[in-house]
């Protein structure tokens, strides 16, 4: 099954953990990177292309800036991340070129994929470093990021990706074997998953935070990560980063890590785009019967079903779409600005002109904008 799923893989998104690339949080450590290399020079060498999304920044930066523990302040881990940053691509570079393989550094944040032309753009740029055989080494902009354009942790970023450069594997290299029922570093009895085809609510609650001080978002945010992979049809691998010859085992199909099987049906890129790179700017609270016709029968939001409209936004932005009993379900692109549909919801589509003195159409999410998530 993994062998088969993995014959057909040419691209591929590799996610490395601070905790895999920095140690003890002590600097960045040059026999991983130096294994990592070889590892890609033999993948390369297979045909495949690889683009990594690496963490490491805030952690190799702290020691020079002589802070002993996680930066406290947002200054503090910005300043942490310029000084770390330049680090970290020096020594990739370092260790890469022993391979005769060159390297890229792409720092983005999330408004640089949110917007359509940026995320083209993006993508033209990746797409062209490898047709040059270039690896590119992608982080998130710690720098110069903000809250309102995080993509929040690497393993969201590294999905996003995958969707973006349309990879057919994402692997997360870690400080743990894969995925357990539960924390073991809390949990002395939990085993570990070797498959998982659908996540389930026993593994996002056994799926805890990170277990070190560089780490940032534990497996939870891996779970999301993968979820994200598997809805797009891509299969996802969370395994041990520091076991020299990993990622060469697991792209040989042996039992290594937690592997997450690819959704049956898949959103394409678009879709997966307005369900997972977007911000929400706002949310729709629809009755129980639009929540039916949305959900089973793949149809567009009518302003009949909306009960409650929540936040400011404009015509074209991204809403969650909320079930009476407040469990957001779906995401979609409005074809009205919040106001108005303040003034239509609970009114036929026909009565839209007579109550706004215009119309755009009948729905208020098109089915072609609108996932279910
Ligand atoms: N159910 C679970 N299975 C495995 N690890 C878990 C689980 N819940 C929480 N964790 C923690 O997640 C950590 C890995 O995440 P993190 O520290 O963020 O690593 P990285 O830096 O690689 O992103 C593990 O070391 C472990 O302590
Ligand atoms: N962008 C940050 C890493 C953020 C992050 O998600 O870290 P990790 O949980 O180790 O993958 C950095 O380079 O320090």
């Amino acid at each position: 099954m993994r062998k088969e799923l993995l014959k057909k893989v040419k691209r591929i998104v590799v996610k490395i953990g601070s905790g895999v690339l920095t140690g003890a949080g002590t600097g960045i450590d040059p026999a991983f990177l130096a294994g990592l290399a070889s590892e890609v020079a033999g993948l390369k060498e297979r045909g495949m292309e690889v683009v990594v999304v690496s963490s490491g920044a805030v952690a190799a930066g702290r020691p020079v800036l002589g802070l002993p523990d996680r930066p406290r302040t947002l200054p503090q881990k910005q300043a942490a991340a310029a000084v770390g940053q330049s680090r970290l691509m020096r020594s990739y570079e370092e260790a890469f070129s022993g391979f005769g393989l060159n390297v890229a550094q792409i720092l983005l944040t999330r408004d640089d994929l949110a917007n359509r032309r940026r995320f083209q753009n993006a993508r033209g740029t990746l797409d062209t470093l490898l047709t040059c055989g270039i690896i590119p080494v992608i982080n998130e902009n710690d720098t110069v990021v903000v809250d309102e354009l995080k993509f929040g942790d690497n393993d969201n970023l590294s999905a996003l990706v995958t969707n973006l450069v349309e990879a057919q594997l994402l692997l997360i290299m870690t400080d743990i074997d894969g995925l357990y029922t539960a924390d073991p570093r809390s949990n002395p009895d939990a085993q570990l998953i070797h498959q998982v085809r659908s996540i389930t609510r026993d593994m996002e609650r056994g799926a805890g935070g990170s277990g070190t001080s560089v780490g940032t978002g534990g497996m939870a945010t891996k779970l999301a990560a993968a979820k994200k992979a598997m809805k797009s049809g891509v299969a996802a691998v969370v395994f041990a980063g520091k076991v020299p010859g990993n990622l060469t085992r697991v792209m040989d199909g042996e039992l290594v890590g937690t592997l997450f099987l690819p959704a049956g049906e898949s959103l394409n890129r678009r879709k997966h785009w307005i369900a997972y790179t977007l911000r929400p700017a706002g949310s729709i609270v629809v009755d129980a019967g639009a929540r039916e016709v949305l959900a089973k029968h793949g149809k567009s939001l009518l302003p009949s079903g909306i009960a409650k409209v929540e936040g400011r936004f404009a015509r074209g932005a991204c809403v969650r779409i909320v079930d009476p009993e407040g469990v957001e379900f779906a995401r979609g692109l409005v074809d009205y600005s919040s106001v108005e549909i303040e003034q239509i919801s609970r009114h036929k589509s026909s009565e839209i002109e007579q109550i706004l003195g215009f119309r755009y159409g009948d729905d208020v999410i098109h089915r072609d904008n609108l996932v279910l998530l």
